[in-house]
């Protein structure tokens, strides 16, 4: 994931987000300029002050103007680096929660593909720590650089006019300084790279950790967690080790090699004194007016520390904006007046792109129709694919081959939005939001008023999920990560209702009552076929009380649909599907029997 990119490309990719501010920048750049100017201007008013206030009939009247011009100044360079601040810093942040609102939108955007491959915490360092970082350079590193190179150029022309034999003294230690920064740019953009991207791993774990808790707990895999962290922080901080040695080697030679023209030119200086080809008061000038340089010399030390870090940063940021989303909306999209709800797949083929180069497709040439308000029971060996179809009809992979049709329209002609209108989802694994009850069951909803209130009362009465009404604060209260904690069964209620809430033409549900005990499953299941009578669904079933939801079956094996049929003729017919029900179990089994529908019939079975 290196970036080859230079500095100024990098750092041009700002510029977009900058531009807006520029106005600002240059306000913010001069106030910066005014305050180094007058920290270069009073050592000019000591060598007025020397030469004349000092010299052999100078006046005490002298003495007093100079020091109040030192004071102006003084005040003058504070009040610069206040403005500075003020014309910056407001700006700046709006960048900075801009492109971070823009890098959540692309994460929003981007395929469950791109955030398979993606560590969490990876991105969570690029979307806060790199961001800020870009913001702290723009409003600070930038204008600093900028002002610091402009001081230390206009204090050695000072230096010149003082005294050109001291200042050359000066540019040539500026020569082994140079050499040495291109080096210090190479390693240190390398080491910064490195600590970032060790940052956003360790992220990732305390991510996994945190999540995984009770996983960790009960297999007293605490310890060993622990190890690993602290095996993964001290490679942290070995990097970070490394790469302040390394600016502090920087910053060392930066201060150094200038200390050491000082000390020649002050050998030489006094020389040129003695022999009256300086006067004292240039001779003082020059000094001072290198002391206001050294300041600035050594500051540029961290200055490209931050600037390269800052390079990263951007790096970092855009490996993520210029991952290119792959499902997109139709360039023209079908609008479907009433939708239906036929749902058809022709010799769909599906691969993850990470799948090995010799492993087949797991879906290898699906063909199966499902007819409008039909439910459909999707039976296979675990890990046959049946996850995998699910999520091709809302569209959270690409089909690679084959299509998919909603009332005959290819899934891939609708806009997404319009998709995700008429296809709801709900998973095994249930995500529930640091939000109330009410809006997680309504997300999928645009109701308001009454009629959310109805539709949300009789998604969670189909659900069983009456329990939200007893809460601390009945639907108001929150849930998710940040609220209260739910248990499974609980979670997949509320997940349900919220798929149900959607009153989607299509249901996909992937074994979405697995958490619930038989009693509860019945009761959710009465209720579901009450509504799902308008409804196309598709669900995954993995118990044989699942099944019975269902008017047919499609057996899933190898890749294909082995068989569609009723339970009872698939249990007759097909040994595939008898060697599947049989490991499930005998209790079950007995419920299938009582649950089961007589009237079901296969017409259209396999397209
Ligand atoms: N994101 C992914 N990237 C790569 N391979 C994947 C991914 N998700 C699933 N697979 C692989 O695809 C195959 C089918 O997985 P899928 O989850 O669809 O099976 P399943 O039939 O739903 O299994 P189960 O019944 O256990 O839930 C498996 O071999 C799995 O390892």
């Amino acid at each position: 994931m290196t970036n080859q990119n230079t500095l100024w490309q990098s750092l041009g990719r700002l510029y977009p987000h900058v531009k807006p501010i520029i106005p600002r920048l240059i306000l913010g750049l001069l106030c910066a300029l005014g305050a180094s100017m007058m920290a270069l201007a009073i050592p000019q008013v000591l060598r007025v002050l020397i030469n004349d206030a000092l010299a052999e009939g100078g006046s005490a009247r002298t003495v007093w103007v100079a020091s109040g011009v030192v004071l102006v100044l003084g005040v003058l360079e504070a009040v610069f680096v206040a403005l500075r601040r003020q014309f910056v810093i407001a700006p700046a942040t709006t960048v900075e929660m801009n492109m971070r609102t823009s890098f959540y939108r692309h994460l929003q955007n981007l395929t469950v593909e791109f955030h398979d491959r993606w560590g969490s915490g990876q991105l969570l360092s690029r979307a806060m720590s790199d961001i800020n970082l870009m913001r702290r350079w723009m409003a600070f590193g930038l204008i600093m650089l900028v002002v610091t190179s402009l001081t230390v150029v206009m204090g050695v022309v000072i230096m010149f006019f003082t005294s050109w034999a001291l200042a050359l003294i000066f540019v040539a230690a500026a020569v082994p300084l140079m050499v040495y920064g291109y080096r210090f740019r190479t390693s240190y953009s390398r080491v910064s790279r490195k600590s970032q991207d060790q940052t956003g791993d360790l992220a990732t774990t305390v991510e996994e950790s945190v999540h995984g808790i009770r996983v960790l707990k009960a297999f007293g895999r605490s310890r060993e967690a622990l190890e690993d962290f602290e095996a993964q922080a001290e490679e942290l901080r070995q990097t970070e080790i490394f790469k302040a040695r390394s600016l502090a080697h920087f910053s060392m030679i930066v201060t150094l090699l200038p200390e050491l023209a000082l000390g020649a030119s002050l050998v030489v200086g006094v020389s040129l004194a003695a022999s009256g080809d300086v006067t004292i008061g240039a001779l003082v000038a020059f000094f001072a007016t290198a002391a206001a340089v050294a300041g600035p010399v050594e500051f540029i030390g961290p200055l490209l520390a931050m600037t390269f870090t800052a390079k990263t940063a951007i790096d970092r940021h855009y490996e993520v904006m210029d991952s290119e989303n792959t499902i997109t909306d139709a360039a023209a999209p079908v609008h479907l007046g009433a939708a239906r709800g036929d749902v058809v797949f022709e010799a769909v083929h599906f691969r993850y792109p990470d799948a090995q180069d010799h492993a087949g497709d797991v879906l290898n040439g699906i063909d199966l129709r499902l007819r409008a308000g039909e439910t459909m029971a999707l039976v296979g060996v675990t890990g046959c694919g049946k996850s995998t179809l699910l999520q091709l009809v809302p569209r959270l992979y690409d089909v690679t081959g084959g299509g998919i049709t909603i009332d005959g329209v290819d899934v891939r002609s609708f806009t997404l939005e319009d998709l995700r209108t008429l296809v709801a989802v709900a998973f095994e694994d249930t995500t529930l939001f640091s939000t109330s009850v009410r809006d997680n069951v309504l997300m999928g909803s645009d109701a308001t008023g009454a009629e959310a209130d109805r539709i949300l009362a009789e998604a969670l009465e189909v659900a069983q999920a009456q329990f939200a009404y007893d809460l601390p604060e009945g639907l108001e209260t929150l849930i998710g990560e940040e609220g209260l904690s739910l248990s499974g069964g609980q979670r997949q209620r509320i997940a349900l209702a919220r798929a149900i809430a959607a009153q989607p033409t299509v249901l996909v549900l992937d074994d979405p009552l697995s958490a619930l005990d038989v009693a509860t499953e019945e009761r959710v299941e009465e209720g579901l076929r009450a509504v799902l009578g308008s409804t196309t669904t598709l669900i995954v079933a993995h118990r044989p009380s699942t099944v019975a939801l269902a008017d047919r079956v499609a057996l899933l094996q190898d890749g294909r649909i082995a068989d569609v049929g009723t339970h009872s003729e698939l249990l007759a017919r097909n040994d595939h599907y008898r060697y599947v029900i049989a490991s499930l179990d005998d209790e079950e089994i007995a419920q299938l029997g009582r649950a089961v529908r007589p009237e079901l019939d296969d017409e259209e079975a396999l397209a």
